[in-house]
């Protein structure tokens, strides 16, 4: 690569009211070589800087964009093991050709996942499917995303599909605890196990990839309302079933039949009558082991999967069955009315492909010798030629196999498909072939070939026609970049009403065997117009040559009319009808066996039905949001981390990924209709200050008014520090946004800048709201302290209030009753003391006048003894304070309180107190001289008796006391 392939991009200048923006004229040589000189020197002076090449994360940011500057920095990058870079709208992958350690683990994702700007990450493959994600969960419409992963063979698709099944069964099963766990583990986990069953039944090895898929897939992954995965569905294209009989020279069968000969136990080895030395002829390089060859993964993930110990005992019963079919031979016979021999040899391999298989052995070799031809309702036999024979061998297992992998695909959906009532959107993962070109190209690769032109064109109608369209209409001057269309070379392939598909499905249809030259010449005649068409004229193999975007392709003619009938014989389809392998029985008698045994297959044609297929996936495509991964094999023999520039050069360029670049710096990526850019930027005029009237406009009744529009962006463009006139029509490299006339178009350092300003006056309003929040919380809270304290003020007081009431009735009760009491007490006293007085009148001597005077017992003055039998509790009840204070003093004090309590006069030697027990109180009080009274008491059970609420009262006593003279 060097600087003159650039001078194929020359740049062209471009205006826009004034200003001038950089445009590109994409292949063909400048008219001025002034141009091209400085552009060498540009490119020169980009590339002296090398050490600073592999930190373009963009290739947009590459200036100036040419296939060399381009290359250089993705090489430099590779050096460095960077793998992933962004191109535009386009990720670019390029293969390491080996496992990098924490490139793609669960933190990596979390990581991604969790980013509140995922895209100001290293890029990587984790950003495109969190970015898809996010639109999910955006609801802008189109709410579906579609990733579209593409590249030629071995670029990486299937493992970048893979990472991002990977991905999406974690971030989306991760908020899943509150489900139920058992769903959502197994969803995750049969969504991930169907990539081991469809890779073991339709990956192969081959000369350019270990592991290439030798089908297309586009997998459809579930998602419900909070954006959890639910299920997930697979669309299969165009299995290359000719494999299974035919593998091209130093390639490999499908995986599958070399996981059961590596892996299979004694038993099944048995059972599939498959010894350890049995050589198969349809196993070619079997002695190869590659990672993929683990049968032990494969069965686990059909157990995971619910494919049952007999369906899988079943199922390898067919594939060996085919294995053994595949070392059936014929020999030729001499005479045409008889049908071929079996080789000797190969009499065993029929018997036991038949046993395996469930049909009768006669039936089989019947089937495969000898054609039944229908005349009316008559049928004819008729003996088949030998190669006629192998032909329809091949054409069985083919047949056989094709049924058991649509089998699969369809078990695998209704395992792990959600009901349509619980998903509401979807990401799309679309992994197809890659574009083919090999020494010998017949409709396989055609087929291929325009599945890759079909993606292609959508790439270019979805993302570069249809920018470039939109500049247009939006009125912006635009010089356009030459992309490469490639809508002639479909409308060659599948156009209407001649095109190659068109030729090849009517000689198909034609009941005759068809003649390569013949077709040969009627393509030629019919297609002579098509530019991207040609044939080699002193070629002797009929062949045609189709100029696809990715490059030349010569496509042979023998045989493609054949395959494109893939006629299936009436017989072999009965036959396999009454198989008594249960499954084998199934497959062939449901309801589309029984439409190809009834109408044949030749009437709906291979190209017929693959185009109908890739035309439902590219409806799909179009009502998704795509996302774009282009996969680069950055050396054919798979070496790892060894960067070819031819190779990667080449493939850049047919996937257009420099003209992507190009339209991606020089144009505006974003576009927002002006109504929404002023909902979203309108509050950086508002709240930045401005005096512009502009900020009292209504915004409604603006998004009608282009040019009120128009000067709001200006306020805004102003307000960011940017001169408006020379970014809205600047010179190069300072037009930053235009105005359309629906639409303000923005470069993304743009769009940064105007988030950057947005997040500032957010994060500023949101600190002003937050202060004042503050501000009225403080406020708050103090006026609740204050109320808070009033009212247990007010509280307090009432309880007291309350508290003091009650008292002082519980008080006015007490006194009340007290002299009621006392008064009674008073009066039984004073009676009880008239009694005595009697007594003592009638039979002792008259007490002591003091005694009578007061009231009160004076033991000290009684002169004869007498007999007291007890005081009146009203005495006891009187005393009580004194009591106690005589309990709780101690020693003469106690003596003391005793007797005043008693009213005892304190002369000594008349009587005497004595105490028992000083600790509890007075225990007696003996009288002197004459015998002694001992005086007892003890405590009332009443509230307050211990209480003398009068203390001038001259009523004493105890609870309870008794005095006893002794003699
Ligand atoms: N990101 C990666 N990291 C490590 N190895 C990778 C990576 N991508 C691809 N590979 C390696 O490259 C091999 C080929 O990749 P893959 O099978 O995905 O290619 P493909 O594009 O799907 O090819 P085909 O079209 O033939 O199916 C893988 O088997 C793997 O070994």
């Amino acid at each position: 690569m060097n600087s003159a392939d650039d001078r194929r991009i020359v740049r062209a200048g471009y205006r826009n009211g004034g200003g001038t923006v950089t445009g590109f004229v994409h292949k063909g040589h400048s008219p001025h070589p002034s141009l091209d000189d400085s552009l060498e020197g540009e490119i020169r002076a980009f590339l002296t800087d090398e050490d600073q090449l592999h930190t373009y994360d963009d290739l947009t940011k590459v200036n100036p964009v040419t296939p060399t500057t381009v290359l250089k920095c993705l090489q430099a990058r590779y050096r460095v093991k960077v793998f992933y870079t962004h191109a535009g709208c386009t990720l670019v992958a390029l293969n390491p050709f080996q496992p990098i350690p924490d490139l793609y683990s669960l933190d990596v994702m979390k990581e991604y996942h969790c980013a509140p700007q995922p895209q100001e990450f290293k890029p990587h493959i984790f950003i495109v499917a969190e970015e898809a994600y996010r639109n999910v969960q955006g609801q802008l419409e189109p709410v579906n995303q579609s990733l579209v992963v593409s590249g030629e063979s071995g670029a990486g698709k299937t493992w970048t599909s893979r990472c991002l099944m990977k991905y999406y069964a974690t971030v989306a099963a991760s908020s899943s605890v509150l489900k139920s766990q058992d769903t959502v583990e197994r969803i995750e986990r049969r969504v991930l196990d169907s990539n081991p069953i469809m890779e073991a039944f339709g990956n192969a090895c081959t000369l350019r990839n270990n592991n290439s898929s030798r089908f297309g897939k586009y997998i459809q992954l579930q998602l419900d309302r909070c954006q959890l995965l639910v299920g997930a569905s697979v669309q299969t294209y165009l299995l290359e079933k000719t494999r299974v009989a035919c593998q091209p020279a130093n390639e490999r069968n499908f995986h599958i039949f070399y996981q059961m000969m590596k892996g299979a136990t004694d038993e099944q080895r048995k059972e599939w009558k498959m010894s350890h030395d049995q050589r198969f002829v349809w196993l070619p390089k079997a002695e190869k082991t590659i990672e993929e060859d683990c049968f032990h993964d494969t069965v686990e993930a059909m157990v995971h999967l619910g494919i049952n110990a007999e369906r899988q005992r079943q199922i390898f019963k067919i594939l060996a069955g085919i294995l053994h079919l595949g070392n059936v031979n014929f020999s030729s016979s001499t005479d045409e009315s008889q049908p071929c021999n079996l080789q000797e040899q190969s009499k065993d391999f029929l018997q036991r492909a038949a046993e395996l298989l469930c049909v009768p052995a006669e039936e089989l070799q019947m089937c495969l010798r000898v054609r039944t031809l229908k005349a009316g309702k008559q049928s004819v036999l008729k003996p088949c030629s030998q190669a006629e024979c192998s032909m329809r061998r091949d054409c069985l297992a083919k047949v056989i196999y094709a049924q058991l992998f649509e089998w699969l695909v369809t078990f695998i959906n209704n395992s792990i498909c959600a009901d349509k009532s619980t998903w509401c959107n979807f990401i799309g993962v679309l992994d197809v072939y890659g574009f083919e070109c090999f020494q010998i190209n017949n409709l396989e690769q055609l087929c291929i070939n325009y599945a890759n032109e079909k993606l292609q064109q959508h790439f270019v109608a979805h993302y570069l026609r249809a920018q470039q369209e939109e500049y247009v209409s939006e009125g912006l001057q635009w010089s356009f970049v030459k992309y490469q269309d490639n809508q002639s070379c479909l409308d060659l392939i599948e156009g209407s009403p001649v095109s190659v598909f068109s030729l090849l499905n009517e000689e198909s249809r034609l009941n005759r065997a068809s003649d390569a030259k013949t077709f040969k010449v009627r393509l030629e005649k019919e297609l002579c117009d098509n530019v991207n068409i040609s044939w080699d004229k002193f070629s002797k193999v009929p062949h045609f040559t189709v100029a696809h975007y990715a490059g030349k392709v010569n496509y042979q003619i023998q045989g493609m009319v054949e395959k494109n009938k893939d006629p299936v014989p009436p017989e072999l389809i009965s036959l396999l009808q009454k198989s008594e392998n249960a499954l084998l029985h199934q497959i062939f008698t449901d309801r589309e066996a029984e439409n190809m045994t009834s109408k044949g297959l030749s009437k709906v044609t291979v190209v017929s039905k693959f185009k109908n297929s890739l035309e439902s996936l590219m409806k799909i495509l179009h009502t998704t949001t795509p996302h774009y991964t282009r996969c680069i094999k950055p050396n054919p023999d798979c070496k790892p981390l060894t960067f070819k520039k031819e190779e990667v050069i080449m493939q850049l360029e047919a996937c257009g990924i420099v003209e992507t670049i190009h339209i991606s710096a020089a144009g505006f990526p974003i576009r927002i209709p002006f109504k929404s850019f002023m909902e979203r930027y309108g509050l950086i005029a508002k709240y930045s200050g401005s005096k512009s009237e502009s900020h009292c406009v209504d915004l409604e009744a603006l998004s009608d008014d282009m040019r009120e529009v128009e000067k709001l962006v200006r306020v805004v463009l102003q307000h960011q520090g940017l001169d408006p006139s020379r970014c809205l029509d600047g010179e190069k490299h300072n037009s930053w946004v235009h105005c359309g006339r629906t639409k303000v178009f923005l470069t993304q350092s743009m769009l940064d800048l105007l988030e950057d300003q947005r997040k500032r006056i957010l994060s500023q309003c949101a600190f002003s709201i937050q202060c004042c929040w503050l501000r009225y919380q403080r406020r708050r809270r103090h006026a609740r302290r204050q109320s808070a304290t009033l009212i247990q003020a007010v509280v307090r007081s009432w309880l007291v209030r309350r508290q003091v009431q009650r008292w002082n009735r519980a008080a006015a009760v007490i006194q009340n009753t007290w002299r009621k009491w006392r008064a009674l007490l008073k009066s039984l006293a004073e009676a009880e003391l008239d009694d005595a007085k009697d007594l003592v009148k009638e039979d002792v001597p008259a007490l002591n006048p003091v005694v009578r005077e007061r009231g009160s017992v004076q033991l000290s003055t009684i002169q004869e003894p007498v007999t007291v039998r007890g005081w009146p509790m009203g005495l006891a009840l009187a005393s009580a304070p004194s009591i106690t204070m005589s309990l709780t003093a101690t020693g003469f004090q106690k003596m003391m309180s005793v007797m005043a309590s008693l009213n005892l006069p304190s002369r000594s030697g008349e009587y005497k107190v004595e105490t028992n027990q000083y600790t509890q109180g007075v225990a007696s009080i003996r009288a002197q001289p004459k015998g002694s009274v001992k005086l007892h008491y003890q405590r009332s059970p009443l509230l307050y008796a211990d209480r003398q609420p009068d203390l001038k009262s001259d009523v004493t006593g105890f609870n309870e006391i008794l005095l006893e003279k002794t003699l």
